[in-house]
C-alpha cells in the first residue's frame, strides 16, 4: 500500500516534469529554436555516423544547453514575478543567468565544431 502510493507519487512527479518541458516549449521561442537545432544536430550525427564517444559528447552538450536555457528562463520568471519593477539587483541576477547561457552556447559551438569539422572535411 505504502509502496504503491510512493510509486504513484513518483509517476505524478514525472508527469509534472514532462508538462514543464511542454510549457517551456509552448511559451519560449528560444526553446523551439533549441528543439530545431537539436533535431538538425542529431540528424547530422546520424548522417556522419558519429562514434560512440562523439555521441556521448554531443548528448552531454545538447543537455547542457537545454538545462542552462531552462534554468535561465526560470530565473527570469521568478524575478519578473517577485520584482516586476526595474532594480539593479534584478539586472545583475538576470545578466549573470544570461551569461551562463552564453558560456554553454560558446562551449557547445566549440564542441560541435571539433566533432563535425573533421567529418565534413
Ligand atoms: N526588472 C528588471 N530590473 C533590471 N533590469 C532588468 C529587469 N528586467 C530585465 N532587465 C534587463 O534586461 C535584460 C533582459 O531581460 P529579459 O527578462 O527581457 O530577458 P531576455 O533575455 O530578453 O529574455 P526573453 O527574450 O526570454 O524574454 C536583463 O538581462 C537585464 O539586464
Amino acid at each position: 500500500m505504502r509502496k504503491e502510493s510512493y510509486f504513484s507519487r513518483r509517476l505524478a512527479s514525472f508527469g509534472y516534469a514532462f508538462s514543464g518541458i511542454a510549457a517551456f516549449l509552448r511559451s519560449e521561442p528560444h526553446a523551439r529554436i533549441h528543439l530545431a537545432a537539436t533535431i538538425v544536430v542529431t540528424a547530422a550525427g546520424c548522417w556522419y555516423k558519429l562514434s560512440r564517444m562523439e555521441w556521448i559528447l554531443l548528448i552531454i552538450t545538447i543537455a547542457m544547453v537545454w538545462v542552462t536555457e531552462m534554468l535561465n528562463t526560470v530565473v527570469e520568471k521568478i524575478m519578473d514575478h517577485l520584482s516586476p519593477d526595474y532594480h539593479p539587483r534584478v539586472k545583475w541576477i538576470k545578466d549573470v543567468a544570461a551569461g551562463a547561457v552564453l558560456v554553454t552556447a560558446i562551449a557547445a559551438a566549440g564542441i560541435g565544431a571539433l566533432i563535425f569539422i573533421p567529418h565534413i572535411l
